[in-house]
């Protein structure tokens, strides 16, 4: 099968959130199962720091009365092409943010359309959302190419309609007030990352005013869980932290805790309970919460905590506002550091993620992996990778709790604060966690089944194990 991935990000190249993940990692699975799968990505002025690009591009195009030109080189580490879709709007060293933002990645879209129409056609275009969501409703009259839309995030639903109408080419039989409606109803297949998820959407406490539409196309909405990249997220090979260790030696992890310590400038301790945060600072994460509870948790215990995230302006105030007022006991870092990242995911004990809503969630597997207990909320796609702690059965591999509500998370934080007193069932919490199979693999295998029905080709994905090897669902 041809398969066109066209996206805003792509790890490790262009990374804001989760999505980056998926589009890095998933193309290269595939390719390895056989499929002749290309990414399509904007060029953004940072990319030459990044990897090397050919200065002549293999193709010019037109779209929106602007002229762009295509250069193609490949994913790092990796046989993957990878288009990169180049105009001056596009040259700001960020991905995201910026007055033209709904404009350049409509051109964006446009220019991928023109793309497969002029130069490489896929049987399949995989589009990753809002930026992308024009695709399906301009390929409606291209019967021989399919579109599957992807729902990373369904509170970003790019331009309205009247908007569109000033900038692009509508079709007649465009339906649909805002972007992500119009592919809701034109792609041919539309997923979104976790089963739970998939059906929360079509409520309307999480559907974002498109629940309606999203259970009336509910035949062909489905959820398939990300994976993570399990070579690069390695703890026994990763680079980026002081001392590798794996699920056989998890102890060795304290080594990376002290270094953390020292590095963030926190008391050197390695009996206290560290807790983490990787985040975008947003409001979908739950931030909220731990503004309202870790005053409290870290006045009435002696836990450490470290958050690492950008986002609203609101919120890294207030992460900043309460290290200064736990100096020692709490460090915030306001940055997008991938190598800090890690050594937060090696290094503190637990992760929190009390998120409002989550599609799926990638920092909880990266913690599990990393020996780094989750404490979540059971929501999308964390209720599908965390269960119960349920140490006299030895299963289960996280805290979690139901309600948004502040008691209900720091209910959780003292339940994980008091467990972690007892090393030999924590060692064990730590293990089950990194013994989860969190690879791409099934759920490529997922996609492909799904790419295949929208082809009307014989069903030909493997089924696989189950990802959760050793959690059991209490
Ligand atoms: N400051 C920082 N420095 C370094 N690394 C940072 C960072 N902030 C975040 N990250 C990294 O970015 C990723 C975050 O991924 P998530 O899936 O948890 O959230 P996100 O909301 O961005 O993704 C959206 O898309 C994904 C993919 O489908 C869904 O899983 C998710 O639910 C949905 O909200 C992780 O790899 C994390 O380590």
């Amino acid at each position: 099968m041809r398969i066109l991935f066209v996206a805003a990000e792509a790890s490790p190249l262009a990374k804001v959130g989760g999505m980056g993940d998926v589009v890095g990692a998933l193309p290269k699975v595939l390719r390895a199962m056989g499929h002749d799968v290309r990414v399509f990505m904007p060029y953004y002025g940072f990319l030459p720091d990044k990897l090397e690009i050919p200065s002549e591009p293999i193709w010019w195009g037109t779209a929106m009365y602007q002229k762009f030109a295509v250069y193609e080189t490949r994913l790092p580490k990796s046989d993957v092409p990878l288009y990169l879709f180049g105009h001056p709007s596009f040259m700001p060293r960020r991905v995201y943010y910026g007055e033209d933002e709904e404009w350049r990645f409509t051109l964006f879209s446009n220019g991928a359309a023109e793309f497969t129409w002029n130069y490489w056609k896929p049987n399949v275009i995989h589009c990753h959302d809002w930026h992308t969501a024009m695709i399906p409703v301009w390929m409606n009259e291209t019967p021989d190419v399919k579109t599957i839309f992807t729902i990373h995030n369904l509170a970003y639903q790019g331009p309205w309609r009247w908007f569109l109408e000033r900038i692009t080419w509508c079709p007649w039989y465009m339906e649909g007030h805002n972007v992500m409606a119009s592919a809701v109803q034109f792609a041919d297949e539309v997923t979104t990352v976790s089963p739970t998820y998939a059906e929360q959407i079509q409520t309307a406490a999480y559907g974002e005013t498109l629940e309606g539409l999203l259970s009336f196309v509910s035949g062909k909405l489905s959820g398939v869980l990300n994976g993570i990249d399990v070579e690069s997220y390695n703890p026994e090979t990763d680079r980026f932290i002081v001392e590798n260790y794996n699920a056989d030696t998890v102890e060795r992890r304290k080594a990376n805790k002290v270094a953390l310590q020292e590095e963030l400038g926190l008391v050197v301790d390695s009996g206290v309970f560290l807790v983490g945060m990787v985040s975008r600072l947003v409001e979908q994460k739950g931030l909220d919460l731990v503004i309202q509870i870790m005053d409290q948790f870290l006045s009435y215990t002696d836990a450490q905590l470290v958050v690492l995230g950008t986002g609203d302006r609101y919120y890294e105030t207030q992460m900043w506002q309460m290290a200064s007022r736990y100096p020692g006991r709490m460090s915030s870092h306001i940055l997008f550091n991938e190598a800090l990242s890690r050594r937060i995911y090696s290094g503190c004990d637990t992760l929190i993620m009390p998120s409002r809503f989550e599609p799926c969630g990638i920092s909880q597997m990266l913690a599990m992996r990393y020996g780094c207990v989750p404490i979540v909320r059971r929501t999308g796609g964390l209720v599908d990778t965390v269960f119960y702690n349920d140490p006299m059965n030895e299963a289960g591999t996280g805290y979690c709790f139901d309600r948004y509500e502040p008691m209900d998370f720091l209910t959780a934080m003292i339940r994980a604060l008091e467990a972690y007193r007892y090393k030999d069932q924590w060692r064990k919490l730590q293990q089950r966690g990194m013994w989860q199979n969190f690879s791409w693999e099934k759920s490529a295998y997922e996609y492909i089944k799904i790419y295949n029905r929208v082809l009307g080709n014989p069903d030909e994905g493997k089924p696989t194990e189950p990802s959760q090897t050793s959690g059991v669902k209490v």
